[in-house]
């Protein structure tokens, strides 16, 4: 892993600077050159990653649900300009995995010991799969988490990548790597929704978009937890209405999103309780 990170932090992250000075100082934010007096690192000064940051530091989670006791898991939502709009690049399952093989999802996994925290866990399983080092990594924040089909708490990590990184999926666990343009999870062309229940009874919306990769010649569907982290992150940054249904209050989106995760939370706990 990369250099001590501050706990807690708006924006935190393996701090790529490196100068000897104390991370962050002032003026000097972490996981980023900026403010930093010898570093020769320069600053992304994109207009859209600029506003994305401020954005998403306003629902960063920080460490608030760590304390539930649900298994952890992490994914990293990896953000990237490409022609002066933001991508998020995603994966194919392998179809060797036992669980959700040939689904698409974000780099992430299962928390292990040597996880501090959840940025750890998402940026370690980042570059088991992908070949992300955590260094190139700049981390912005925490999202509100989910629950999947296993129960596993579920914390989306949102980081910048460069748009010049080179892929080096492990074949073991990530069949394809994609990117889309985060607009298409608020402006889909190919959009479908369908309602499902939770092995605890509670009915949640599933959003399913199909993606028509020009790159690769071929559709994707992302659908699931993955859409719900991807719909979620699209909000917070862009702020507008979705041309489909949500869950949420837009008006409202940090307390609307904290409701609908205590609710599923809930339902999860009443379930545990009343199988005692
Ligand atoms: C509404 C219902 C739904 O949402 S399903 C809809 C669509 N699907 C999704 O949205 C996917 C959502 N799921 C996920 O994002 C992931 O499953 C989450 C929850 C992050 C968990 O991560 P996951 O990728 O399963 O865990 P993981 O990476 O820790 O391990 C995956 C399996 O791979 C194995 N593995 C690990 N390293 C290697 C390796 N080097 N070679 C071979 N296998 C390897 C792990 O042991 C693990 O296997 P297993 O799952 O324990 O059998
Ligand atoms: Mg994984």
């Amino acid at each position: 892993m990369g250099a001590e990170r501050e706990e807690p932090g708006p924006a935190r992250g393996a701090c790529p600077c490196p100068c000897p000075c104390p991370c962050p100082g002032p003026g000097h934010e972490r996981g980023t050159a900026r403010g930093c007096p010898s570093s020769a690192l320069p600053a992304p000064r994109h207009g859209a990653m600029e506003r994305a940051r401020h954005r998403l530091r306003q629902f960063d989670i920080g460490d608030r649900f760590s304390g539930l006791p649900l298994p952890r898991a992490a994914v990293l939502l990896p953000l990237m300009v490409r022609a002066g709009r933001l991508h998020l690049l995603l994966t194919v399952r392998s179809l060797q995995l036992r669980r959700s093989p040939g689904e698409v999802c974000f780099p992430g996994g299962k928390r292990e010991d040597s996880d501090r925290d959840d940025i750890d866990t998402a940026l370690r399983e980042a570059k088991e799969e992908v070949g992300l080092q955590p260094e190139k990594v700049e981390v912005i924040c925490r999202l509100m988490p989910g629950i999947d089909k296993m129960n596993n708490l579920v914390t989306p990590v949102v980081g910048f990548i460069e748009e010049t990184f080179q892929v080096t999926p492990n074949p073991d666990e990530v069949s394809e790597v994609f990117v889309v343009p985060l607009e298409y999870f608020v402006k889909p062309l190919d959009y479908k929704t369908f309602s499902y229940k939770t092995s605890s009874g509670y009915s949640t919306r599933v959003h399913c978009f199909t993606y028509h990769d020009q790159e690769h010649r071929k559709s994707f569907k992302i659908w699931g937890l993955t859409a719900h982290f991807a719909v979620f992150l699209a909000l917070v940054i862009f702020g507008e209405r979705p041309t489909f249904e949500v869950d949420y209050d837009l008006d409202n989106l940090f307390s609307s999103s904290e409701n609908y995760f205590t609710n599923l939370y809930a339902s999860i706990h009443e379930r545990k309780k009343s199988n005692l």
